[in-house]
């Protein structure tokens, strides 16, 4: 198991899972890039974030998936130029991230190397076009995962409770310390993601997608972008925002450490110990 930040000390990472074999001649088949944005009454940022998602290298699908909005992020971002789907009812980021996927998986086609996966948040903006670095680790086989460092947000109210735990259990289960457990912009090859489904519900989702793929010996690096996004504050919205981040982070830490345990338990009597 293995996680790495990009621009470390460490040799340079090589991905569990082979990228697809060049054609004959020499040339690489062309890997494709989907992005997918959860999203939740974004129609103030969408639009942007849109436009500048599908000028990153490499990207031909940008969909948008409308996780039960009240407002009208469905049709804004479908004039902005996204595939839009959209949750009748609000059902949380780690479900749309798994609508997306789906839907991605019916427009790949069979003679062609499945899409890599681009998760975004669906308030990045303009800065969404510097999600891009992202893309080569993972096209060029460093890494299965690649996940966004971002830089420091202005107005953030974070106190590093939740981001904490969820480094520690990380560490804990995998040997390896992110920097930010949190970050939600990854791109992910099919194998992977489908390696880490069914995903942990929620704000659980990304601390889940890392533990579940380094146990597996899939590999993860961080990688610097330059992004802006909507920082919760120190109000009241925030906390009850981090309590029910925090909730989800142990839930799915949680379930996580049960199964670990209940693995070994299987492996022992397996074993005859
Ligand atoms: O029920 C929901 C709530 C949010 N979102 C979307 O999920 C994304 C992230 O939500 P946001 O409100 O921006 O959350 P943050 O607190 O800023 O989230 C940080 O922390 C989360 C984990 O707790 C990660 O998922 C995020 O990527 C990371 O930016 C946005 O596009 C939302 O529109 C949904 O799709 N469904
Ligand atoms: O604001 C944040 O960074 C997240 O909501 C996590 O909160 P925390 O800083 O309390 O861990």
């Amino acid at each position: 198991m293995s996680g790495v930040p990009a621009n470390g000390t460490h040799a340079l990472p090589v991905a569990k899972t082979p990228r697809p074999a060049p054609l004959h001649g020499g040339s690489r088949q062309k890997q494709r890039v989907a992005v997918i944005i959860p999203a939740k009454d974004e129609a103030r940022r969408i639009a942007a974030t849109v436009r500048a998602a599908k000028a990153i290298p490499h990207v031909d699908l940008v969909l948008v998936v409308d996780d039960g909005s009240e407002d009208t992020t469905q049709h804004v971002a479908r004039e902005a130029g996204a595939v839009v789907v959209r949750h009748s009812h609000n059902r949380g980021k780690a479900a749309a991230m798994e609508t997306g996927a789906a839907v991605v998986a019916m427009r790949d086609v069979a003679d062609r190397p499945p899409r890599l996966l681009l998760f975004i948040d669906g308030d990045l903006g303009e800065t969404a076009v510097n999600t891009a670095p992202l893309v080569p680790p993972v096209l060029d086989g460093l890494a299965d995962m690649s996940i966004a460092l971002l830089p420091p947000q202005p107005g953030a109210g974070g106190r590093g409770i939740v981001v904490g735990a969820a480094r520690r259990a990380i560490q804990s289960m995998t040997g390896w310390t992110p920097t930010q457990p949190l970050s939600g912009m990854r791109c992910l090859t099919r194998e992977a993601f489908e390696a880490a489904t069914p995903l942990a519900r929620g704000w659980g989702v990304e601390t889940g997608l890392t533990i579940d793929l380094l146990r597996k010996g899939y590999v993860a690096v961080e990688v610097p972008c330059d992004l802006r996004h909507r920082p919760s504050g120190s109000d009241l919205k925030g906390q009850i925002h981090r309590a029910n981040q925090y909730r989800d982070v142990q839930l799915a830490v949680g379930a996580r450490r049960v199964r670990s345990a209940l693995d070994a338990l299987g492996g022992h009597k397996h074993s005859g110990k």
